[in-house]
This record gives structure tokens, C-alpha cells and sequence, in this order.
């Protein structure tokens, strides 16, 4: 009979202990809500005076047998517990504590930070026929499954080569599709995303355009891999935060890319940061480039600089390759020729620091 009772009574607990769970669901839905508020408004999430007047209501309506000191206690650990939720909410979506995993961002099936690091290879504009035609054997004979090719070109003065546009990415798919290699393109307007992901296997957004907010949200909203270039200026800081408005968005295959910043020193086009990699590998869990020829904007020290950056743990390198780099319509003195790439991807290669080329027969 007593322990029918039991029984009883502790079906009667599993009943209310669900509906304490119903209302700690509910209650933490609120605080969520509050803590978006709060983010939005730069409110501290620790609210110490709230806390205290909402315990001195619960003591006040305290209908026991629990005596006051047990109410103080067991609200305060909710309390505590909301903050975590707060806390959870305001870690970004990019953040390595958010996130502890790598990030693997797969492009037509290349894996770029799955620990084999890539080399992204190709010229800086697409230019005509003939130099794709050339572009394309030239990275089948080096192995590079991922090429890049400027259609859209934001550059310095509005009379320069401005690219061929959607021709371009035409161009760049038709040499890609011929040569079995996936490809990368910069965008620079949000109204030709959608026209791009026609053509391209990954967006690029450009240093200018790193703080572009609105074609950050438009390539968010898409599900087509992202390389995002470090502003020009812009902290490490302000590059996650830019790669924050993509994955917002729900795009989380972004890859980052160091590209050098501008400092007082003339030697180099511009400083490449080698810190920020190992850094931007601390702090997000997405995979990191690094962009050689932009960096130094110097043919003769990208060997070791591609070296330096897979040696602090770059996930890859990005090089600007032309069949003529004299008569390229944009960045003629800083692209390599097809004698210079070669030498550039054999000493790689034999430093261990790529994989080693396969070569089919037959
Ligand atoms: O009221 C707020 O500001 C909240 O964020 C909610 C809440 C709570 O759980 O009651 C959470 C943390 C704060 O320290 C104070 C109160």
C-alpha cells in the first residue's frame, strides 16, 4: 500500500518536474530575446540591480516551506545560467569558441583548410580566348584545381581596364569546365551575385570591398563558397566582423585571405601581417589564404613569403600567373610567367610545403 503511495506521489513529481521544465524553456526564450535586445543596444549582460529587485519580489511572495535563503539560491542559479545563454548568443558565429572544429570549405569538391594546404593560381584579369586557352593548360600541367580570374576589376583609376564582366566569368567557366579546375571571381555590386553563381564556383569579395555590408549580405544569403580579402586599412578585427555578416546570413563556407596592409614602408606593394594567420586561426575556425602576390607585389621574395605563410599555418597561398605578364591588362609587373610559376611551384613542392604533383599516364 505504501509503496503504491510512493508511486503515486513520485509520478506526481515527473509530472510537475515537466512542467518546471516547460516554464525554464519559457523563461530562458525571454532572456534570449532580452539578450538580443541588450546586444543590439550595447547593454552589459550581467544586471546585478534587476536580479535584486526580481529576488526581493520571489522572497516577498514566498509561500515556503522553502525557507527565503533556498528561493535566493535556486533563482540565482538561474539567473546565472541565463547570463550563459546571453554569453552564448553574443560568441559570433566565426569565433573559434563558438566553433572548435576547423572549418573545411569544399569548392567543387577541393577541400581548402582540411589540412593539405591548395595553391589558387591564375591571372589577375581575364583578358581574351587566347590567354585563357593558355591559363588553362598551364594549371593542368601545375596541378592547381582552383583558379582565380578577374571579370569584375575595381581599380585605382576609373581608366584603367575595368574587366570584361559577365563575358569574364564566361571566359573563366568555359577554360574551367575544359580543364576540369573549379574557379574563383570577385564581385563587387550585390545585384551581380545571383548572375555570378552562374558562372563561379566561389565568390571573392575584394579588399575595396571588405565593408561592403551589402554585398556581404548578399553573398550571405547564398550557399556558394566565400573568399573574403582583408581590407586595404581594415584590423583583424574588422575582417572577422565582415566574415560575421556573411555566416549571420547563413553562409559559413568563407574562407579568409591576408592580402598585406598598407603600412609606411615602400619596399613591398603592400605589408603582408604574417601574424594575422596564426592569429585569425586562434580566433575564427575558418580557413586562411594568403595572398603573395598583392602582399609583396615583388616577384623575387614571393618564394620565401609563400613559405613564411605556410610555415606560420596558412591553409593555402593565392598567386597571380599570366602567359604574358608585360602586355597584362592589370598587374603587369607582379604576375608570374609560366617559367616563373614552374620554379615557384617546384620549390614548394620539393620543400615539402605542397603535395607533390600526380601525374596520370596513359
Ligand atoms: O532582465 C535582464 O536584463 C536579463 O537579462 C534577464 C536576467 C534574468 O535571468 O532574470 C539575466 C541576467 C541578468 O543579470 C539579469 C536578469
Amino acid at each position: 500500500m505504501a509503496e503504491d503511495r510512493l508511486k503515486d506521489l513520485r509520478s506526481e513529481l515527473d509530472v510537475i518536474n515537466l512542467e518546471l521544465l516547460q516554464l525554464l524553456s519559457k523563461r530562458a526564450d525571454v532572456v534570449q530575446r532580452i539578450g538580443h535586445l541588450k546586444q543590439t543596444r550595447g547593454v552589459a549582460i550581467f544586471d546585478p540591480e534587476r536580479e535584486k529587485q526580481q529576488l526581493d519580489r520571489l522572497v516577498e511572495e514566498n509561500p515556503g516551506p522553502f525557507p527565503d535563503s533556498t528561493i535566493r539560491h535556486l533563482f540565482k542559479q538561474i539567473f546565472q545560467a541565463s547570463q550563459g545563454l546571453q554569453e552564448e548568443q553574443r560568441k559570433l558565429l566565426v569565433s573559434r569558441q563558438r566553433n572548435h572544429e576547423d572549418t573545411v570549405v569544399t569548392v567543387r569538391g577541393i577541400k581548402i583548410g582540411g589540412g593539405v594546404p591548395i595553391v589558387v593560381g591564375g591571372p589577375c584579369s581575364v583578358e581574351t580566348d587566347d590567354q585563357m586557352e593558355k591559363i588553362g593548360q598551364e594549371m593542368q600541367v601545375q596541378g592547381i584545381q582552383l583558379v582565380r580570374g578577374g571579370a569584375f576589376k575595381p581599380r585605382t583609376s576609373p581608366y584603367d581596364f575595368q574587366g570584361l564582366g559577365e563575358k569574364g566569368l564566361r571566359m573563366l567557366r568555359d577554360t574551367a569546365r575544359k580543364y576540369g579546375f573549379a574557379t574563383v571571381s570577385e564581385i563587387v555590386n550585390p545585384a551581380d551575385v545571383e548572375m555570378a553563381i552562374q558562372y563561379v564556383d566561389m565568390i571573392q569579395v575584394g579588399a575595396r570591398n571588405m565593408q561592403n555590408f551589402e554585398l556581404l549580405k548578399a553573398v550571405g544569403n547564398t550557399r556558394v563558397p566565400v573568399l573574403l580579402k582583408r581590407g586595404l586599412s581594415a584590423t583583424i578585427e574588422e575582417l572577422i566582423y565582415a566574415a560575421e555578416y556573411i555566416a549571420a546570413r547563413g553562409n559559413e563556407q568563407i574562407v579568409l585571405c591576408e592580402r598585406g596592409i598598407r603600412t609606411y614602408e615602400k619596399a613591398t606593394r603592400n605589408t603582408l601581417d604574417i601574424s594575422a594567420v596564426p592569429i585569425l586561426k586562434q580566433e575564427t575556425h575558418l580557413p586562411v589564404l594568403v595572398d603573395v602576390t598583392h602582399s609583396t607585389g615583388r616577384k623575387d621574395i614571393m618564394l620565401p613569403v609563400a613559405k613564411a605563410a605556410l610555415a606560420v599555418g596558412a591553409d593555402g597561398i593565392m598567386v597571380e600567373v599570366h602567359p604574358e605578364p608585360q602586355v597584362a591588362l592589370s598587374d603587369a609587373k607582379q604576375q608570374l610567367n609560366f617559367a616563373e610559376f614552374d620554379h615557384f611551384m617546384e620549390s614548394l613542392r620539393s620543400s615539402g610545403m605542397i603535395p607533390a604533383l600526380v601525374t596520370t599516364h596513359g
